[in-house]
């Protein structure tokens, strides 16, 4: 108790716990005490019910044996009624046997008389019947007799009828057998005479059969012969065969020799094809320096030959060069006074000295000096944008060197593209052609290709500086497959530009001409893609105003000729100053440099011919085209 206590000092939260868990405990034991007295008095209850029920089964027991007593009682009573009944059944039956078999003799007795007396009535009706039967049978009897004697005289009479026609039939038969035996001796004799003719020919056939195969015996002997000369061929055509054989079999070892030889060829014509495609490219691009080197703008002179008399003083050169790879002019008026002063290009007062990339005689022909531009054309073909132009007065010649019709630059250019491109094919090389002809009149484009039913839109220069493309609108645009269409094309132009020019005072001399050709070509198999332009030009003529004395019309057409070919002049001078200083290029002055802006502008590669006249009287122009071919050479970009 004592270490309880301290222990509840020490610790007072292990009483409290403690105290209720007694307090638990009590109340438990509460509740088990109701529960065991409601159990006791739960037993007390059916105790009771127990002996309650015991009294139940004594007495049902009790009953049982009484209702057992009873059924004994019933059965010994059952046994007793039952005898009794069984002897009084024997006794009725026996008495019901005597009475049923007594019954049983009178019916017989009177079921016997009862049939007889039946017996006896059916026998008189059957006997009755029998009678009319046989009465009737005796009728039938004489009546069948009656009817058997008539038989028998229809037929007596029957057999008579047949006997005659018998007679009669035998009379007809022996006519028909009498006709019968004259055809049999007929065709006997007709059989004998055909016997007579088969025998004669059987005899004809044994004859023949005799010949023929005499005939085939000789045949066989031959054939025979044949057959072993032809078995002795067979053995020699055998043993050929298997020469041949032998022989095939070293063709095959060649053959596949050969094959690996073809493969080694392959190989290398891949390799050897691969190198061209590679000299392809260096060629392109040695081309393209030389055409650098021989420089970017070139000047050719060409003097027209004239049968006139009257010719100013000019010295071509012996295809000489002089020390700037250049050729020399020396130009210089008749019977004129020399004076020292010098101007630009000039010697004396009448004697001038020029210098061009080349210089062509009054003598030299088209086809030379397509020679010449060929190079160009060539970069065209290679992707670069090239211009042909042809400058000088009317009348020098500049549409002979461009435009005529089989030698001109533009048919042999184009002749030259096809050629090229025919051979480029082998270089996996494919090109598309479009082409384009258009004049420019007094600062107007017009369209030569255009349909003779169709009329002039309106056409303007667009250019994509992206792309560096440049486009006319409303311009007819033609792709071009062949030489013959492209010179058709030409024609074509030609027809309308005459057209033009005889409704409006001359016009060709007044107006550019361009024909612009769009070249793109694809690569198959280095799927490299180029796209270069050809402009061939053929420029206005290049009077002076002074010299032209033009009025009105005429005025506004040479100023604005002049302005367009000075501008010419000015953009080539300007790209050359461009190279060096990125100075401004003045392509907006005139339609003909606007239209050329992409052409010119960039990797440009331009080709001018001063066509000039040598004739005393256009000394003057000449020398003005010479001087303004000049100023363009001046300006090469290097
Ligand atoms: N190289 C040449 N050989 C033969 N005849 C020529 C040659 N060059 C020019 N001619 C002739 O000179 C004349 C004028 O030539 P062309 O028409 O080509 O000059 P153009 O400069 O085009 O004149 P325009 O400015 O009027 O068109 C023509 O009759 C032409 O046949």
């Amino acid at each position: 108790m004592t270490s309880k206590t301290h222990s509840s000092y020490s610790k007072p939260i292990d009483i409290h716990r403690l105290d209720r868990e007694i307090q638990a405990k009590l109340t438990n034991n509460m509740t088990l005490k109701t529960k065991i007295t409601t159990l006791t008095n739960q037993k007390q209850t059916q105790e009771l019910q127990v002996r309650k029920l015991e009294d139940d089964f004594q007495n049902l027991k009790k009953k049982l044996q009484l209702i057992n007593n009873s059924i004994n009682e019933l059965e010994s009573n059952y046994k007793e009624s039952y005898n009794q009944l069984s002897d009084e059944f024997d006794i009725s039956s026996k008495q019901l046997n005597v009475q049923f078999n007594q019954r049983l003799n009178d019916l017989k007795e009177n079921v016997s008389a009862l049939v007889e007396h039946q017996i006896n009535k059916s026998m008189n009706i059957l006997l009755s019947q029998k009678k009319h039967f046989e009465s009737d049978v005796t009728e039938l009897k004489q009546a069948n007799e009656y009817q058997k004697s008539d038989l028998i005289r229809k037929l007596i009479k029957l057999k008579e009828d047949f006997n005659k026609k018998k007679i009669q039939l035998f009379n007809q038969l022996d006519e028909t057998l009498d006709g019968l035996n004259n055809d049999i001796n007929t065709i006997k004799d007709t059989i004998l005479s055909k016997i007579d003719e088969r025998d004669a020919l059987q005899n004809d056939l044994i004859n023949n059969l005799q010949q023929i195969n005499k005939r085939l015996v000789n045949k066989l002997s031959q054939t025979k012969s044949t057959y072993e000369n032809k078995e002795l061929e067979i053995n020699s055509i055998k043993s050929s065969i298997i020469k041949n054989q032998n022989d095939y079999d070293n063709y095959q070892n060649s053959i596949n020799d050969k094959k690996s030889q073809l493969e080694l060829f392959k190989k290398s014509i891949l390799e050897i094809n691969s190198t061209l495609a590679s000299n392809e490219f260096k060629r392109r691009v040695l081309h393209n320096k030389l055409q650098e080197l021989k420089g970017n703008i070139r000047v050719y002179c060409r003097v027209r030959p004239t049968a006139s008399d009257e010719l100013s003083n000019i010295e071509y050169p012996d295809n000489e060069f002089n020390d700037d790879a250049c050729q020399d002019l020396i130009i210089s008026k008749k019977q004129e006074s020399h004076s020292s002063s010098l101007q630009f290009g000039r010697l004396s007062s009448n004697t001038y000295k020029f210098q061009f990339d080349k210089i062509f005689s009054p003598d030299i022909k088209n086809e030379e000096i397509f020679d010449e531009l060929s190079q160009l054309i060539q970069s065209s073909l290679d992707g670069y944008n090239v211009c042909v132009f042809a400058y000088g007065q009317t009348g020098s010649g500049k549409t002979w060197t461009m435009s005529h019709s089989e030698t001109g630059m533009i048919p042999l250019s184009i002749n030259k593209i096809f050629d090229d491109i025919e051979d480029l094919k082998s270089k996996n090389w494919t090109y598309n052609l479009e082409g384009q002809f258009v004049e420019i009149y007094n600062e107007s484009i017009i369209d030569l290709l255009l349909d003779s039913s169709s009329s002039q839109g309106k056409h303007e220069i667009k250019h994509d500086d992206i792309n560096f493309k440049t486009t006319i609108t409303n311009v007819t645009s033609i792709s071009i497959s062949s030489k013959e269409q492209a010179h058709s094309i030409l024609n074509r132009a030609s027809k309308n530009r005459s057209t033009a020019s005889t409704l409006s005072n001359e016009r060709s001399s007044r107006s550019h001409s361009i024909f612009i050709l769009k070249l793109k070509a694809h690569n198959s198999k280095t799927n490299q893609d180029l796209e270069g332009t050809l402009n061939l030009i053929d420029l206005a003529g290049s009077e002076r105003l002074s010299q032209s004395q033009a009025k009105g019309d005429r005025l506004k057409e040479t100023q604005s000729i002049n302005k367009s070919l000075s501008s010419l002049g000015d953009v080539i001078y300007s790209l050359n100053l461009k190279n060096q200083n990125n100075n401004h290029i003045p392509f907006r002055n005139s339609k003909l440099t606007y239209l050329l802006k992409h052409s010119l502008g960039g990797d440009l590669k331009t080709l001018m011919f001063v066509n000039i006249s040598p004739l005393q009287k256009n000394f003057a122009e000449s020398i003005n085209s010479l001087r303004f071919a000049t100023k363009v050479n001046s300006t090469k970009i290097k």
